[in-house]
């Protein structure tokens, strides 16, 4: 399986500050991750997980602080972005060919996680815990080597969380980042758990 990452993913954010709407969710923040690395991502519910997530994916921008990033991010989160009308395949097709990956590759994380007897079946037909996996096959087909994934467990079942776990556990055997936000802890290869604690009363000056 051809599997191309950047030579050195690596995640950098220096007291860095992130305000949505008039509150402040992450203030003086920093946190370092290398090539190989599995954080395993915890907080309290709206402690800034999600936040966090989308200002590395340059959604969102920040306040104030450094950030520096080596090497291409895929998020996967809540918003499938998949097309409900087509099959699923060709759903996460779309995505693959528009940034010239190989079939072979979508091929395998479609097997990784056990999808392809509902390769053709439309996307609006699949069940909540089918298309969080549809998701994830668009994120394990991506080259990116920074995989940020957001509850990825929601709705898995026992098979399907071990299959993901595995996939981790191979990405970053690879040299590949990944964060894991979730309220249960990934089984495999977590370098470290990152707790997220945000003064929750703050209000942006
Ligand atoms: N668009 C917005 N405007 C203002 N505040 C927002 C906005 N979106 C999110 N928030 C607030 O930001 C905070 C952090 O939300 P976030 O979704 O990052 O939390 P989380 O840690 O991912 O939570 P959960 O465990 O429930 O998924 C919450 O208090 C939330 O209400």
């Amino acid at each position: 399986m051809p599997h191309s990452q950047a030579a050195s993913p690596s995640i950098a954010l220096h007291r860095v500050a992130i305000i949505r709407g008039s509150r402040v969710i992450l203030r003086d923040f920093d946190l370092e991750v290398e090539s190989g690395e599995l954080i395993w991502v915890r907080g309290a519910n709206g402690s800034g997980k999600s936040t966090l997530f989308r200002a590395l994916s340059g959604l969102l921008s920040v306040a104030s602080g450094e950030v520096s990033i080596s090497g291409a991010i895929a998020l996967c989160d809540d918003n499938l972005a998949l097309d409900l009308d087509q099959p699923l395949e060709k759903a996460i097709r779309f995505w693959t060919d528009l940034d010239g990956i190989e079939p072979a590759r979508l091929e395998f994380a479609l097997e990784t996680l056990d999808l392809i007897g509902l390769a053709e079946l439309p996307v609006r037909l699949l069940s909540a815990g089918q298309k969080r996996r549809g998701a994830l096959a668009r994120l394990l087909a991506s080259e990116a080597p920074i995989w940020l994934l957001d509850e990825p467990y929601n709705g898995l079942d026992q098979a399907n969380v071990a299959r993901l776990d595995a996939a981790l556990s191979r990405h970053t055997e690879k040299g590949g980042i990944a964060l894991v936000a979730s309220h249960i802890a990934p089984t495999v290869n977590v370098a470290r758990s990152l707790v997220i604690d945000r003064p929750r009363t703050e209000m942006a000056a």
